[in-house]
């Protein structure tokens, strides 16, 4: 969550819709998803098509999976690192 259980308004979190600084609303949280972006199995461009309004039913209608959702609740910026770790393994071993 952006700012660890601040509250913010509508209009403070839409300033934050760019490549480099970009927040998310799912399910009433905000997300900071700026480390997240080159990370996403999505990719990053779904994530920019989603700030400035709430993404809950864009997160829902995806059939994102169980852990895709676990990952809600841990610091995006260590997902970032988990998920770019799991890439350079692969590159590794193939
Ligand atoms: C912080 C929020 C998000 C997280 C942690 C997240 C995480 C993930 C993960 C782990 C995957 C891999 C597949 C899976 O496990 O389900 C994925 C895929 C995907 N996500 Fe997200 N996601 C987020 C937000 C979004 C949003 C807002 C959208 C907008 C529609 C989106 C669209 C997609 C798409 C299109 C895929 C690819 C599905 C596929 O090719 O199978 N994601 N996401």
């Amino acid at each position: 969550m952006a700012g660890g259980g601040k509250v913010y308004s509508f209009q403070e979190v839409r300033k934050h819709s760019q490549r480099k600084d970009c927040w998310l609303i799912i399910s009433g949280k905000v997300y900071d998803v700026t480390p997240f972006m080159e990370e996403h199995p999505g990719g990053d461009e779904v994530l920019l098509a989603c700030t400035g309004k709430d993404a809950t039913a864009d997160f829902e209608d995806i059939g994102h999976s169980d852990s895709a959702k676990e990952l809600l609740a841990l610091p995006l910026l260590l997902v970032a690192m988990a998920f770019a770790l799991q890439n350079f393994a692969k590159t590794k071993t193939e």
